[in-house]
């Protein structure tokens, strides 16, 4: 447990158990279509490097940094990219890998800029689904789980760029956070 921490909702082995599971359903749907994973920095890297590990077929990474304009935690809908994609992404199989859906502005502008980019297929592969939260309507096509509408931290999300060093994910307390 971490002091900061009101309770912990996923334990590294429920993470690692899920993450494993997506990992297998994901090698039979992509089976011979070389896919390429998009990790959206910086949030899912932890995520992204425990999915990867478990994928047995043919597959390529790339990775993608965007910043929302506005107050540190919450999405504006006004999407930044800081870093692009090393190449094209024309006539592809793309999975962008995302730690959580919470308003889906993110997403919606992301999976917006990749299917105008020509990609053959896009879908989404989150790790965490905050539901209450949407303010757009996106439904991610892979989840491994939903979660209630608190701020939660750990295994790559951060507040204020701390505790995503923690291997595991919790609520963080209502003092710590000043969303
Ligand atoms: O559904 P939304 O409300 O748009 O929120 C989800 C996005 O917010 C977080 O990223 P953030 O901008 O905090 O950057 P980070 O990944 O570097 O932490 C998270 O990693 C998602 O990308
Ligand atoms: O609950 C959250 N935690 C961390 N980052 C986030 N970005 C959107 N929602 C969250």
């Amino acid at each position: 447990m971490h002091p900061d921490l009101e309770e912990i909702l996923f334990t590294e082995e429920q993470l690692m158990n899920a993450v494993g599971e997506l990992g297998t359903q994901l090698s039979q749907d992509y089976a011979g279509k070389n896919p390429l994973f998009i990790c959206v920095l910086k949030g899912a890297v932890m995520f992204m490097a425990d999915l990867v590990k478990r994928i047995d077929i043919p597959m390529e990474m790339d990775f993608m940094a965007i910043s929302s304009y506005g107050a540190s935690s919450k999405s504006s809908g006004v999407v930044r990219i800081l870093k692009d994609l090393d190449r094209s992404v024309e006539g592809r199989d793309l999975v962008i890998v995302e730690d959580i859906i919470d308003t889906g502005l993110t997403l919606a502008y992301l999976k917006e800029i990749l299917q105008h980019r020509r990609a053959k297929s896009v879908k989404v592969a989150a790790l965490f689904d905050k539901p209450e939260g949407r303010q757009v309507d996106i439904v991610p096509d892979y989840k491994c789980f939903d979660v209630p509408n608190a701020f939660i931290v750990g295994y790559g999300l951060d507040y204020a760029e701390h505790y995503r060093n923690l291997p595991f994910v919790g609520v963080l307390k209502p003092d710590v956070y000043v969303g």
